[in-house]
C-alpha cells in the first residue's frame, strides 16, 4: 500500500468479536477495514477450534436476556449465508444441590423461562447414560443449549462482511495507534485513517491499548483443550443427543469443569477445565502447566466411566480474564472515537452476533441495545491505569 487509505472505522482483531463488529458496521453502510495480525485462519487466539457451547444458562440475568435476542441473530446469520452454526443438545448443569452458583443459575432459567428439565438421582442415568452424577450434586438441563461450530461461524461471519463490501487484511500487525478525532492506525504494511477505531484483539488487547494511554486489569491464561476416547465409540455422541455439560463451582475448586459430547474428532469427547496459567500471547506454547490435566483425569475416572481417562488430544487456546470475569464493552475513557471489546473471560463466543450489534451501536455513537453498566471499564476504578 503506498498512500494513506481511509475509512469510516477501522477494527482490529479478526476474532468473533472483531468479525461481527466489522459485518454490522459494514450492514450500517460504514466503509470499514478489519486488520488481523496472523494468516486466516489461524489458532493463535481465541475463536478458533470446531465448537463451542451456546446456553442461556447464567448466573445473571442481563446475560440470559442478551443470549434471548442473540440466538435470533444466529439463526438469521445462518439463514443468510445459508449454513448450519447451531445443534441444540442441551446443557446439563451440574454442582453441589446447595451451593449458591448452582442455585443462582437454576433460578435465572426459572425466572426466565428457559425450558428446562430438573432431573433427580433417580431419573438421571435414564437421560444421561455413562456419566456419574456426584454424590450430593442437583442436575438441571437448559434444553435450548447446544454446540456452535465456531470455525464455521467465524469464516461465514468474515464471508459476509466481504459480501457486504467490506475489507479484511489478514497478515498485517497492528504496530502503533494515533488517537484524535481522526485515528491513525500503522500496521507493519502501511498506515491508514478512520474517523472510529473499534479495539477487539482477544489476549493482545493492551498491548494496543498501551498506545492510547490505557491498561485494563486482563489476566491471559492458556487452556489446555483436551479430548477423551470413548470406550464404545458412539456412546457420547451428539447425534445420539449426549449433552453439553458443565459444573458450577462448589465448595471445591477442583470443580471448574465442563463437556461437549463428541462432534469434529468421531470417538474423542472435548471435556476442559475452566481455568489456566497466566501465559504471555506470544509465548503460548511455552506454557507447560499440566496440573488441569490431572485434575480432569481424576474427573473423568470417576464420573465418565464410559471414556479412557488420559487425554487422547490435547490443544491450546486462551482465555482474557477480568477480574468479575465480565466483559469490557465501553468507549476509551479518553477518546470517544475509539471502542473496546474486550476481557470476554471464556465465554464470549455464543455473544458474538449481539457484541457485534452492541460495539457497532456504541461506536456509530448510539444507544446501546442493552444496559451496558456491567460492562463498563470505570468498575475497575483504581485497576485502569490511566497514562494521560
Ligand atoms: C478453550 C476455550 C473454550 C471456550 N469455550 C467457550 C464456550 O463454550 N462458549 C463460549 O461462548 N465461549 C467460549 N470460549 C470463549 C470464546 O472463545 C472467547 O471469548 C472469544 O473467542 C474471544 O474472542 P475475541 O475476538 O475477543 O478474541 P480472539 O479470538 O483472540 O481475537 C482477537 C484477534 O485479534 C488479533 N490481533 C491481536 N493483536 C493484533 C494486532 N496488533 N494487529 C492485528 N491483529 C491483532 C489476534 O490475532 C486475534 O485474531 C472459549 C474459549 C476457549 C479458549
Ligand atoms: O461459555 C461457555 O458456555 C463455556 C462454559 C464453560 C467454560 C468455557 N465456556
Amino acid at each position: 500500500m503506498s498512500s494513506t487509505e481511509e475509512y469510516d472505522c477501522v477494527v482490529i482483531g479478526a476474532g468473533v468479536q472483531g468479525s461481527f463488529t466489522a459485518y454490522r458496521l459494514a450492514k450500517n453502510n460504514q466503509r470499514t477495514l478489519l486488520l488481523e495480525q496472523f494468516v486466516l485462519p489461524h489458532t493463535r487466539g481465541s475463536s478458533h477450534g470446531q465448537t463451542r457451547i451456546i446456553r442461556k444458562a447464567y448466573e445473571q440475568d442481563f446475560y440470559t436476556h442478551m443470549m434471548e435476542e442473540c440466538y435470533e441473530l444466529w439463526a438469521q446469520l445462518e439463514r443468510e449465508a445459508g449454513v448450519r452454526l447451531y445443534r441444540q443438545t442441551g446443557l446439563l448443569v451440574m454442582g453441589p444441590e446447595n451451593s449458591q452458583n448452582y442455585q443462582l443459575i437454576k433460578t435465572t432459567l426459572e425466572r426466565n423461562k428457559v425450558p428446562t428439565v430438573v432431573l433427580t438421582r433417580d431419573n438421571f442415568s435414564q437421560h444421561i447414560p455413562n456419566f456419574n452424577l456426584a454424590e450430593g450434586d442437583g442436575a438441571v438441563v437448559d434444553i435450548t443449549a447446544g454446540v456452535l461450530y465456531a470455525d464455521r461461524a467465524l469464516k461465514t461471519v468474515q464471508g459476509q462482511f466481504q459480501k457486504l463490501g467490506g475489507i479484511i487484511r489478514d497478515k498485517e500487525k497492528v504496530m502503533d495507534i494515533k488517537p484524535g478525532p481522526v485515528v491513525t492506525v500503522s500496521t507493519s504494511a502501511g498506515v491508514y485513517r478512520t474517523k472510529r477505531l473499534v479495539i477487539t484483539a482477544g489476549p493482545w488487547a493492551n498491548r494496543l491499548l498501551s498506545h492510547t494511554g490505557l491498561q485494563l486489569p486482563l489476566e491471559v491464561v492458556k487452556i489446555n483443550v483436551c479430548y477423551w476416547k470413548e470406550k464404545v465409540p458412539g456412546s457420547y455422541d451428539v447425534k445420539r443427543r449426549f449433552p453439553c455439560f458443565l459444573l458450577t463451582e462448589g465448595e471445591e475448586a477442583d470443580e471448574h469443569i465442563y463437556g461437549l459430547p463428541s462432534n469434529e474428532y468421531p470417538g474423542l469427547v472435548k471435556i476442559c477445565y475452566h481455568m489456566g496459567s497466566e501465559t504471555d500471547p506470544d509465548q503460548r506454547d511455552k506454557q507447560t502447566d499440566r496440573s488441569d490435566i490431572d485434575i480432569l483425569q481424576r474427573y473423568v475416572a470417576r464420573c465418565l466411566p464410559g471414556l479412557i481417562p488420559e487425554p487422547a488430544v490435547v490443544e491450546s487456546c486462551m482465555y482474557t480474564l477480568t477480574p468479575d470475569r465480565h466483559f469490557v464493552l465501553d468507549r476509551h475513557p479518553n477518546h470517544s472515537n475509539i471502542v473496546i471489546g474486550a476481557g470476554f473471560s471464556g465465554h464470549g463466543f455464543k455473544f458474538g452476533p449481539i457484541i457485534g450489534k452492541l460495539l457497532c451501536e456504541l461506536s456509530l455513537g448510539e444507544v446501546p441495545s442493552y444496559d451496558l453498566s456491567p460492562f463498563r471499564i470505570t468498575r475497575f476504578q483504581a485497576k485502569t491505569k490511566s497514562a494521560l
